[in-house]
């Protein structure tokens, strides 16, 4: 049995459309920040024995078909690359060619919510397949059990690492060179603070019909994503926050221009996304220099990047004025890092009800506030890359009967 924990994370320059969707093949390549897995993570536990009579998989405690072509992908892929295991005290001997007769329990739990816009399927397919290489003695490094994540989910792939991660798009029929490799680790610029704006949607994929019907999609993944990505990479090596928020917001724009562009249109971001995008930006222009990049998945959440702890003390009064809670409760409100709101000087309701209008507000009109628009903030930072839980109380199976505690 084998516990692993796996970080979420989320795209400063977009991957949006395959060009093979079976594999998960992208049209263009993707670079993203890890998230730190202490707030949003995967917990997946793998185990083996031949009292198993089939494959299972509980997910958040409730058992999951594994039916699913991505399901099937992941564990076929990594099965082909299982290795012999031998451990004398535990008395197993598990030989290469075992593993395709034995069957797998696995169960898994996401610590923030499911299929609600926060990149689930990236935490938890990089996850099982961390979780089952390591079972499975798989020798390959990273990258290569990042092109099984792929498989899961495109995203998942730039899970497997900490920090900036990039998702080669490659070249090659099969995906053998679509993977993803660490740029910089968690600790190379690890002022950013992260800021997300929750309001839970489920999601729905129209990658295909934007691949389809988007000739800005076309444009975008030939003629500008391959220019934003050497940009991008030079912006993260010199940590440069200048360029970098530059490119983020204006990545995330293209991707919902070309949703836009889609037919029949698609629209993720909400009225709230788009107050956000206003915020950020009329804060920005007031500045020397830009405080915080802001980028949209396919969803409403707004994933605010400050520069450093004073802009998000900065941030965090801003989001708080404008959107403030429906009830009394912040430690509910404000999740995560909660030392940035404490830093900003935010303790309690009255605290928020006293915060004055934001300088950038020139006319003496105060402007609207939006309460009980966001559901919650999620403060974080940038974080590591998935890890082994080798303290079995973590376990979420039982050693004895192979199913969930
Ligand atoms: N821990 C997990 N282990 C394995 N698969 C998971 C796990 N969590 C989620 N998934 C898979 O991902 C699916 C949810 O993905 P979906 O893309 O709908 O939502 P999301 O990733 O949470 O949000 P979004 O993609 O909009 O950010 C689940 O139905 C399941 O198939
Ligand atoms: C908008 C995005 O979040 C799209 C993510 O798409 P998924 O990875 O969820 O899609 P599939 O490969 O079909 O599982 C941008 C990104 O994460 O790069």
């Amino acid at each position: 049995m084998v516990t692993a924990q796996t970080p979420t994370n989320i795209a400063v320059i977009k991957y949006w459309g395959k060009r093979d969707e079976t594999l998960i093949l992208p049209v263009n390549d993707s670079i993203s920040l890890t998230l730190d897995p202490s707030h949003l993570c995967t917990t997946t536990t793998v185990a083996v024995s031949s009292a198993f009579h089939q494959d299972r998989m509980w997910l958040n405690a409730k058992e999951i078909s594994l039916s699913g072509g991505r399901f099937q992908s992941c564990l076929r892929e990594i099965r082909a690359r299982a290795c012999d295991v031998e451990d004398e005290n535990k008395g197993i001997k598990i030989t290469k060619e075992d593993w395709a007769k034995l069957h797998l329990h696995i169960a898994s739990y996401n610590n923030f919510p499911t299929a609600a816009g926060l990149a689930s399927s990236a935490a938890g397919f990089a996850c099982l397949a961390y979780a089952l290489g390591k079972l499975m003695n798989v020798k390959e490094d990273e990258s290569q059990l990042s092109a099984i994540a792929r498989q899961g989910s495109g995203s998942a792939c730039r899970s497997l690492f900490g920090g900036f991660v990039k998702w080669i798009m490659g070249k090659e029929d099969n995906g053998s060179d679509s993977l993803a490799v660490q740029l910089a680790d968690e600790k190379h610029w690890d002022d950013l603070v992260i800021v997300i704006a929750v309001k839970e949607t489920s999601s729905t994929s129209g990658m295909c019909e934007s691949v389809e019907t988007s000739l800005l999609l076309q444009h975008r993944a030939k003629e500008i994503v391959p220019k934003r990505i050497l940009q991008m990479e030079e912006a993260i090596k010199n940590r440069d926050f200048a360029s970098f928020s530059q490119l983020t917001c204006a990545d995330s724009n293209q991707f919902h221009a070309v949703c836009l562009d889609t037919s029949p249109p698609i629209f993720y971001m909400n009225d709230t996304s788009h107050r956000i995008i206003s915020i950020a930006e009329k804060w920005n222009r007031s500045e020397e220099a830009p405080q915080v990049a802001y980028t949209f998945d396919a969803g409403p959440n707004a994933v605010l990047i400050a520069r450093n702890r004073k802009a998000a003390t900065s941030l965090i009064q801003r989001l708080l004025y404008y959107f403030p809670p429906n009830s009394d409760d912040l430690s509910s409100y404000i999740i995560g890092d909660k030392s940035i709101a404490k830093d900003a000087g935010i303790n309690g309701i009255q605290d928020v009800e006293a915060l004055p209008p934001p300088p950038e507000i020139k006319d003496n009109i105060p402007p609207q506030k939006y309460k009980g628009d966001v559901s919650y903030f999620i403060c974080t930072r940038p974080g590591r890359g998935p890890v082994l839980l080798s303290d079995n109380s973590q376990a979420l199976l039982n050693g004895e009967t192979g199913l969930p505690k």
